[in-house]
């Protein structure tokens, strides 16, 4: 199980359930008792507390990317439930936890669960005769405590020990004489102890009087567990405190530590650190239905034991490391309480695969430890307005009316004036209510027969390269051919002529990024469509379509024969796309996705009888020069098998040998190539949506030079449809809009978000090698977080591969739109989605920029010689 959910803030509540039921391996309906309208019911209420009026919502999140080794146990990854009203805690605790896995998560060590109970006797005529007295009958006295808890003592817990203490007068002021404590030392094992220890405590009390001849008084458990103590230490590598926002690892671990200091020095500070902590310490214990206030009380004095209050947690920049040690005393139990009747708390239970207290105690601790590095972190770094600010703004928000996208539209327009208050929120509803709605230009629908609508630019030339070994003849159909030569190889493209096909299309992977521009595309062809879904999986870019939906995954051969049933064409675009060194387990199921999933697929439409399979192909399967990178790749070049290249690319040559083979096997298939893809209904996000996401929000920090062949989402639907109704069978078509260096992207992103671009332009070797270092980390310890410059993407940027689209374009009639569209398509459609800030002009631009933007090709190549003059120039 992973806790290291990237991205998890994104998906909505229900589909953060689904997620986590997923992870956890719960069936959905497990986790429903977490939605605000379930939980505890009015009558369990009513038995739970006197006077009860009603039930008090408070919201309820997840800290994710923990990660904890108990008592030498290998560390496991730990989802931790957290329940607090106030914003930004759970990010930051996130946040946090992201960086302490990156030393190897956090160690805890939880002592015996021994507890104390206190007799007050007061009066006591001589208190060393009534000392040893009680001494004395020490095994009379805790065999009486221990007979009234059988439970306990089965479970091999129960009463240890007695000790005395004698408590002088403090001063004048004091009115009562000395006083005699007796403390039982009590082993709890499970339980908290409240109850086992006050009972034993009352059953104890007469004897005790009779001992020591004085008058008893109170009889009750200290919160002060010190003896029952969660020991908890993490390390986060300098290299993993790069770019955190100071002006380096180690600069940022000495800004830490000195924070430390000044709360070990100074109570006053003191009391905002351990606030902090308890930001932790609390969610977590109200989440799972502990009594947060005895482990308050407990903790602030046990900060304050040496007679003066200090900060419960301490951090050193030592051994390129920046360490943080916690001690807390921590009475936490698994058995009574409300942890049985409550039925959220349950739940939360199970999220964090909680069995014994101590591991809920390692929990806890390692919540508080988080919280208080993430606090650290950033009022060390930017400050702590920014980041709370910037989340508390979605309360002041909703306060000042906005409901819907709107809440998170005003409360980014508030958060970048620095103005979090009531009066800008209304002021900037008003402003977003008095605009027209972000609206996303539709998709136009074009057919190869019919004319193309006029904002389109015209046919962009051929490649350089491609053109000059290229000449014009007449087809069979009458339409254009031309030949092309590849490594001397002639090669003669001919325009197809049109089919059509009729009944229901089956698409898989319509939930990811060209799935939901493709299902739309069909919908607007008038198409009846039938769409293959994971169970569990953010299938939001769906919701609202009139189409047919079925649940299934492509590993699942038998049940995939059913679902294709009554369908005639289908589009596979699902596949588990991924840009990182995976893990073994990873790369399996890279395999079984995109490998096996696909033969299914194939095997399935032939049992069906399809008419036709177009199967999306990746042009990171696509081979090419490398004493030449930049020479327009083409369907002919063969992809070197040997070369470091990503398990996922890998794949898609096999998915292509897959396809060949069914092909043999009788079936009509054809593959549509796809580029890195941009454009809008991206809700996984994918990686080149992240960057603009993060771009737009302030969170992109630095970027590499280099370029790469980019897609538009309309152009990929189009050669989608273009390879169904005109593609040749068995053939592959390369579907590109246009090469584009980091840098056109970034002066797209700057004139669509109104933000400048990161001042960090990294050279691509030193990008490469941070990526790398970086990387090693996050294989490490993070092997599914989503990274927006992998070294391996680094790697693609820095090759400048082109791509060749003439086959596309002739054989298909394919022509190119732009990558600046697309761009601005895919913003306005994340800020209709509040992911990022709506911009005055928003509306409409994705049609002026289409209108503006200059034959994609010929930008291609004026891009490709800027981009390599600046790396010549090294600008
Ligand atoms: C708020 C952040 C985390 C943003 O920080 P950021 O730089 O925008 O975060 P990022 O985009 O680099 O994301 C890093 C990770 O943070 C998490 N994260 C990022 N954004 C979200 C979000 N919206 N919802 C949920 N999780 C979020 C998430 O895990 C994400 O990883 P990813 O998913 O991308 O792999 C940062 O500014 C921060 O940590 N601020 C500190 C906030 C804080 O401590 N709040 C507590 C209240 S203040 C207080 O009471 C305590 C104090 C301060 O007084 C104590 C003291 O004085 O010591
Ligand atoms: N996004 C890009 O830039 C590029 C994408 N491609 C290809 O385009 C196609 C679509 O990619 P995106 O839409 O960007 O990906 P995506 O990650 O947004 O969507 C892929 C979809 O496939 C589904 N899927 C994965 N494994 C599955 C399984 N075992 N059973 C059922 N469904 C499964 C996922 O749930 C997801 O909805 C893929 O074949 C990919 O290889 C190729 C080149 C670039």
């Amino acid at each position: 199980m992973t806790s290291e959910l990237s991205g998890f803030y994104r998906l909505s509540m229900r589909d953060r359930r689904a997620r986590v039921a997923q992870v956890i391996g719960a069936r959905e309906d497990e986790l429903a008792s977490l939605s605000p309208d379930r939980g505890l019911a009015e009558g369990q209420a009513d038995r739970m507390v006197e006077n009860a009026l009603g039930v008090l919502g408070m919201p309820l999140g997840l800290c994710v990317n923990m990660r904890i080794a108990l008592d030498g146990e290998p560390a496991r990854d730990v989802l931790a439930p957290m329940a607090v009203e106030e914003p930004s805690v759970i990010a930051a605790a996130s946040y946090a936890s992201k960086l302490l896995r990156a030393g190897g998560g956090v160690r805890a060590t939880v002592s015996e669960p021994v507890m104390i109970g206190q007799i007050q006797v007061l009066e006591v005529p001589d208190p060393e005769v009534a000392e040893r007295a009680v001494l004395a009958a020490k095994d009379e006295l805790i065999a009486s405590a221990n007979s009234g808890h059988p439970s306990l003592t089965a479970a091999g817990g129960g009463a240890r020990d007695v000790e005395i203490r004698h408590l002088a007068r403090l001063g004048e002021d004091d009115p009562c004489g000395a006083m005699m404590v007796v403390h039982l030392v009590v082993d709890v094992r499970d339980a908290m102890g409240a109850n086992a220890i006050n009972t034993m405590c009352e059953r104890l009390a007469p004897r005790v009087a009779e001992l020591t001849g004085g008058r008893v008084a109170l009889r009750i458990l200290s919160n002060l567990t010190d003896r029952r103590t969660v020991t908890v230490e993490g390390r986060v590598p300098f290299s993993a405190l790069e770019g955190q926002g100071a002006s380096s690892g180690e600069a940022l671990a000495r800004a830490i530590e000195e924070a430390s200091v000044f709360a070990e020095r100074c109570p006053w500070r003191a009391a905002t650190h351990n606030k902090g902590i308890m930001n932790g310490v609390d969610a977590v214990l109200i989440a799972l239905g502990q009594d947060w206030r005895a482990v308050e009380a407990g903790a602030h004095a046990y900060a304050a034991q040496d007679g003066r209050y200090t900060a419960m947690a301490r951090w050193r920049a030592e051994d390129g490391a920046l360490v943080g040690r916690m001690t807390l005393p921590m009475a936490v139990g698994t058995v009574g309480g409300v942890i049985r009747v409550h039925p959220q708390v349950q739940v939360n239970r199970r999220i964090a695969k909680i069995e014994r207290a101590p591991e809920l105690a390692a929990i806890v601790a390692a919540a508080g430890l988080a919280q208080n590095l993430g606090a650290l972190r950033a009022l060390a770094a930017e400050g702590i307005q920014s980041g709370h600010m910037r989340l508390h703004a979605r309360n002041v928000a909703v306060e000042a009316g906005a409901t819907g996208s709107e809440v998170e539209q005003v409360a980014n327009t508030i958060a970048d004036r620095r103005e979090v208050n009531l009066r800008a929120a209304k002021e900037a509803l008003a402003t977003l209510r008095a605009r027209p709605i972000a609206k996303v230009e539709p998709i136009a629908i074009t057919t190869p027969t019919t004319t193309r609508p006029a904002r389109r630019p015209p046919t962009p030339p051929m490649p350089e390269s491609a053109r000059a070994s290229m000449s014009s003849g007449e087809s069979t159909s009458g339409e254009s051919s031309m030949t092309s030569s590849d490594s001397g190889t002639q090669k003669r493209y001919e325009r197809q002529p049109h089919r059509e096909f009729g009944g229901k299309v089956f698409v898989t992977g319509a939930a990811g990024h060209l799935g939901a521009n493709l299902v739309r595309r069909l919908l607007a062809e008038g198409r009846d469509v039938r769409v293959l879904l994971r169970q569990g999986s953010n299938n939001e870019a769906l919701e609202g379509l009139q189409i047919e939906k079925v649940y299934g995954d492509l590993r699942d051969a038998k049940r995939l024969v059913e679902l294709m049933r009554g369908c005639t064409t289908a589009y596979h675009a699902a596949a588990q796309v991924s840009t990182v060194v995976a893990t073994p387990e990873l790369e399996r199921d890279i395999f079984e996705c995109n490998v096996l999933g696909t033969r299914n697929l194939l095997r399935a439409a032939i049992d069906n009888h399809y008419e036709r399979v177009v199967v999306t192909g990746s042009f990171s399967a696509v081979g090419y020069d490398p004493e030449n990178p930049q020479r327009p790749g083409n369907e002919d070049d063969v992809f070197y098998p040997f070369d470091d290249v990503l398990p996922y690319a890998r794949t898609k040559v096999q998915v292509e040998h897959e396809v060949l083979k069914a092909c043999v096997e009788g079936l009509d298939a054809v593959i549509a190539t796809s580029c890195a893809i941009l454009g809008p209904h991206d809700y996984k996000p994918s990686r080149m949506g992240l960057t603009l996401v993060d771009y737009a929000n302030g969170r992109l920090r630095a970027y590499p030079p280099g370029g790469f062949d980019f897609v538009a989402a309309r152009d990929i639907c189009e050669g989608h449809f273009l390879a169904m109704h005109r593609g040749r069978r068995g053939q592959k078509y390369i579907i590109s809009t246009q090469f584009a260096t980091v840098d056109d992207l970034m002066d797209i992103f700057e004139e669509v978000s109104g933000r400048p671009r990161p001042r960090l332009r990294i050279p691509g070797p030193v990008m490469q090698g941070i990526a790398a270092v970086s990387q090693v980390a996050l294989d490490t310890f993070a092997p599914s977080t989503p990274r927006r410059f992998t070294p391996a993407a680094i790697r693609i940027l820095r090759a400048q591969r082109h791509a060749d689209t003439t086959k596309a374009q002739v054989e298909l009639g394919y022509e190119p739109t732009s990558i600046r569209t697309a761009i601005h398509e895919a913003y306005a459609d994340f800020a209709r989605r509040g992911l990022v800030p709506a911009r005055p002009g928003t509306v409409g631009v994705a049609e002026s920029a289409a209108r503006k933007s200059p034959p994609a090709r010929a930008t291609t190549d004026s891009a490709a010689s800027e981009s390599s003059n600046r790396a010549a120039t090294g600008s």
